[in-house]
């Protein structure tokens, strides 16, 4: 069932695992991903973890546009994440779920662009992430940032049920390349 967060969950996560062992792609940063991109923005990404599609040259791009980075910090699934400043290649450490993430003693920073990680997402750009509502939370804080899904072309679902809390993405960039709607 469609309706059915969980189950849908463990369908696309299964289709995640299957796409990334079987392909060898890496995800690139589209042209007009990186033309949104202007000095001294804050640019979130993340680190990936198992099948998750790896965001490093949506970030890198950033950087090499004179962005500054942040990675989410969380401590649990009840707590809302930080984004906290941080350098590509500068030390991270464990935290829960199997992340890495920086020292909590970084300073902490309003993204202007959300890189996201997500289990799945449809053509309206809804998306379907871990269940606790980090993301979800993220965005109702920073409701000027830019959303931009980043995914494997395989968590594609024609239609995601989408709770009131839902925020849909702005743009999802895949292997394949972007797709995006309205500007924020
Ligand atoms: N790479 C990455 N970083 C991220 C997220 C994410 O989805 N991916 N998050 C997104 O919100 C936040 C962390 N929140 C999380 C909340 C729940 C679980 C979780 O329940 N994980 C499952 C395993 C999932 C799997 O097998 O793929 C678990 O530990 O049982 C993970 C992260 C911030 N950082
Ligand atoms: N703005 C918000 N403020 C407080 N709680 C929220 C907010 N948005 C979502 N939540 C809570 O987060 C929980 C998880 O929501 P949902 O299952 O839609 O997560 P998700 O969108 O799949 O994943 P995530 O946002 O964690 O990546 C819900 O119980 C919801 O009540």
């Amino acid at each position: 069932m469609l309706s059915d967060k969980p189950a849908l969950r463990a369908r696309l996560r299964a289709a995640r695992d299957l796409f990334a062992a079987q392909s060898s792609t890496a995800i690139r940063a589209p042209e007009a991903f990186v033309e949104k991109l202007m000095p001294g923005m804050i640019v979130a990404t993340y680190c990936p973890v198992g099948s998750e599609a790896d965001p490093t040259q949506l970030a890198a791009a950033a950087a090499e546009r004179g962005c500054a980075l942040a990675l989410p910090h969380v401590i649990d699934r009840a707590a809302p994440i930080r984004f906290l400043a941080w350098d590509m290649g500068a030390p991270l450490v464990a935290g829960p779920f199997g992340l890495r993430q920086p020292d909590a003693a970084s300073p902490e920073v309003a993204p202007d662009v959300i890189l996201t990680p997500l289990i799945g997402y449809d053509p309206r750009l809804n998306r379907l992430g871990q269940g606790a509502g980090h993301y979800d939370r993220a965005f109702a804080r920073f409701e000027r940032a830019w959303r931009v899904g980043v995914a494997w072309s395989a968590q594609e679902v024609p239609a995601l049920p989408a709770d009131i809390w839902d925020v849909p993405l702005h743009a999802v960039v895949t292997e394949q390349g972007m797709r995006w709607h309205a500007e924020p």
